[in-house]
């Protein structure tokens, strides 16, 4: 995703990113911090199927990017001491792919498949028998002379992720025996995150300034280890070494994230909203001219934080900014109709 090496506020990852997340990864479920709920009940499913000695039920895993699924994907296969297989919906092209990778599954082994909902039809369709019955239909031939051969495969668990569960159809989702859904972490949550990927990368991190970076970093894991790796190049290069608050506020300063989390591109879009179109409504695509960038980037990257924030909110007329949304840049407000001073 390019979009994750422009911003360090990003909450999706690029492969590079990946390779530095991976030694920070929680390994077993007591490591996984926060989303207790479902912990808990995955927890549940885990220790009744080992207890058992079958393969658990199929688990989706839903919710934003950077808040844990292919992370407790992987927690999944190590708690049920089995390998994990990889792929995503569209790393599969057609329905032949799919068969290939159902087809070299082992018994009990964990396949998770990453942004499921991406699936083409006919892998979808593929998938749901092979889930329910534990079987693929290969096809032999083509046209009118092509035949279906059945292939039972050995029990295994499919671990779905997605950030847009409502895509999913019915006949899919209903095949999946535990579901969890992923929330945004609080800040205290996040600064046990924290404190954690500290201790895993040999640095001290002082108890402000793990305040400090988790109330900067969107309630999401990703982007508070981004931040922490930040903050540690700074300490580095420009400081003592030491992660003090100092260093934080200092480093979160050079990146422009500013005490919300937002950076220079959300700040643009909310003083262009406030200092040019007096609050809006304005449309989209002016908004985004304004700022000199597309309105799928704008309406992507920038919109889903402010709106959740509460700093901008979404009319049938445009976007509007809030009473926060003033309050933030440090602005006073237009006074209503009702308040002019005729
Ligand atoms: N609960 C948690 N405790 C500790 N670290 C976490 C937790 N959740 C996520 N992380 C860290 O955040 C990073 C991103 O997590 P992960 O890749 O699992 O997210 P994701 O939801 O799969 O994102 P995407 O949808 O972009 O693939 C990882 O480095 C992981 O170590």
């Amino acid at each position: 995703m390019a979009e994750a090496t422009e911003r360090v506020v990003a909450p999706g990852a690029d492969d590079l990113e990946r390779a530095a997340e991976a030694a920070l990864r929680p390994r077993r479920l007591d490591e996984f911090v926060g989303q207790r709920v479902v912990r808990d009940q995955l927890s549940l499913v885990l220790d009744a199927a080992v207890g058992r000695g079958a393969t658990p039920d199929h688990v989706l895993l839903s919710g934003p990017p950077g808040l844990g699924k292919t992370t407790l994907a992987m927690i999944i296969a190590a708690e049920l001491a089995t390998s994990l297989r990889v792929t995503s919906g569209p790393a599969i092209q057609h329905a032949g792919d799919l068969a290939a990778v159902l087809s070299s599954l082992e018994e009990g082994e964990v396949l998770f498949i990453d942004e499921i909902h991406r699936l083409a039809r006919p892998a979808e369709e593929l998938l749901y028998v092979a889930m329910e019955d534990f079987r693929v239909d290969v096809v032999v031939g083509k046209g009118a002379g092509a035949s279906a051969i059945p292939l039972s495969l050995p029990p295994f668990t499919v671990v779905g992720a997605t950030t847009r569960a409502g895509l999913l159809p019915a006949p899919l989702r209903d095949r999946f025996g535990f579901t969890g859904h992923l929330d945004f972490y609080s800040d205290d949550e996040l600064e046990r995150v924290l404190v954690r990927s500290a201790g895993l990368l040999g640095v001290e991190l002082g108890a402000d300034a793990a305040s400090e970076i988790a109330s900067r970093s969107r309630g999401t894991p990703r982007i508070a280890n981004r931040l922490l790796r930040r903050v540690r190049d700074w300490a580095q290069v420009r400081g003592d070494g030491r992660l003090d608050i100092a260093a934080a506020r200092a480093a979160l300063e050079v990146y422009e994230v500013d005490a919300l989390g937002l950076d220079r591109l959300d700040r643009a879009v909310l003083r262009a909203l406030c200092t040019r179109f007096g609050g809006g409504p304005v449309g989209l695509t002016t908004l985004a001219v304004t700022v000199g960038e597309e309105p799928e980037t704008v309406e992507t990257v920038a919109e889903p934080f402010l709106v959740r924030e509460g700093l901008m909110g979404r009319t049938p007329r445009g976007r509007v900014a809030t009473p926060a949304a003033w309050a933030h840049l440090g602005l006073t407000p237009p006074p209503l109709p009702g308040q002019l001073d005729l």
